[in-house]
């Protein structure tokens, strides 16, 4: 595990969370630091978003403490110093995006120009829209301007990028790693693990209340030693998921898809049994695989 020395910026110790007799927080740790990205992953209903709004003071833990900048997240100094892209936004209608950003960047000390908000979020021709009027992921990129517009020095992300075409999400990572590059702490939740894969220092893993692991992308995929192996065979995907190292054969888009604990032994067998086997690929398991094997375990 690497010891990170970043100031800590926002942080949940034992926390426990519960609404009427369903748990949705038990015994949670985590903690963000200054310039790291962390993302937290876990199923649905794992209490990712519960999490959020404990650490935005908008939830109160029934059990442990959360801090932001060291205090309570209800401070107004910790909110002035935090940008927050919710799932429901609650944005009204009938404003015209300009406005929007006119009278966020005025809550803050010292706000991003227009002219930057528009440029990082991809808001070029839209300042003069109405936001009812506009397309799902235009939305989101409007609740991204108004999250960073305020410089914070804390970013919590939930879910940003769900909606977004491929262009809209490569922009909206390239803003997002700027500003952990200048130093904001940022707390992403997502469903997309190559998302978590592409920005992530760290990843915590949630299901069900419990932190399940945690570490950098790297750790979390050491946890499970799986290889993907493929490759063109006339063996059938029946008969060597039937060999002892195999966890799991398919066959796709006419290839072989082999998940296995140790590739050698069955890269060996594939050879000798096919003498005519091409494509051969080997890779390591990604981040999509450690987190199935991993909420699997914990269930
Ligand atoms: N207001 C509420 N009242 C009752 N139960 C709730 C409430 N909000 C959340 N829960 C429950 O608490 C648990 C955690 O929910 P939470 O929304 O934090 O999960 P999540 O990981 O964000 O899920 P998703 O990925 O679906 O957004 C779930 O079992 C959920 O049903």
């Amino acid at each position: 595990m690497n010891i990170s020395h970043a100031a800590v910026t926002a942080e949940l110790r034992g926390v426990g969370k519960r609404y009427g007799r369903q748990t949705a927080l038990d015994g949670v740790d985590l903690v963000l630091r200054a310039g790291e990205l962390t993302a937290l992953l876990g199923p649905n209903g794992a209490g990712k978003s519960t999490a959020v709004g404990l650490l935005l003071g908008l939830l109160q833990a029934d059990s442990g403490v959360a801090t932001l900048f060291g205090r309570s997240p209800h401070a107004l100094s910790s909110r002035r110093r935090s940008g927050v892209m919710l799932q429901s936004a609650g944005i009204p209608d009938a404003s015209k995006v300009g406005e929007l950003l006119e009278v966020t960047r005025s809550y803050y000390a010292d706000p991003c120009s227009m002219a930057e908000c528009a440029s990082t979020a991809g808001l070029e021709g839209l300042l003069d829209r109405r936001y009812g009027r506009l397309s799902g992921g235009q939305q989101r990129r409007v609740q991204f301007a108004l999250a960073i517009c305020g410089r914070p020095r804390v970013l919590f992300l939930d879910e940003p990028t769900t909606g977004l075409d491929i262009e809209s999400r490569q922009g909206l990572w390239r803003a997002i790693r700027t500003r952990v590059e200048q130093g904001c702490a940022v707390m992403l939740t997502t469903h997309y693990l190559e998302e978590a894969e592409a920005l992530a220092d760290r990843v915590v893993v949630l299901n069900r209340g419990r932190v399940v692991a945690f570490g950098s992308v790297g750790e979390i995929r050491a946890h499970v030693a799986q290889r993907r192996i493929r490759c063109i065979s006339h063996l059938s995907a029946e008969h060597v998921a039937a060999w002892p190292e195999v966890r799991h054969a398919s066959l796709e888009s006419g290839r072989l898809q082999i998940v296995v604990d140790s590739a050698e032994g069955v890269v060996r067998r594939l050879l000798a049994e096919d003498a005519e086997l091409g494509e051969l690929e080997v890779q390591r398991a990604g981040l999509a695989e450690a987190f199935i094997e991993l909420t699997r375990e914990a269930a």
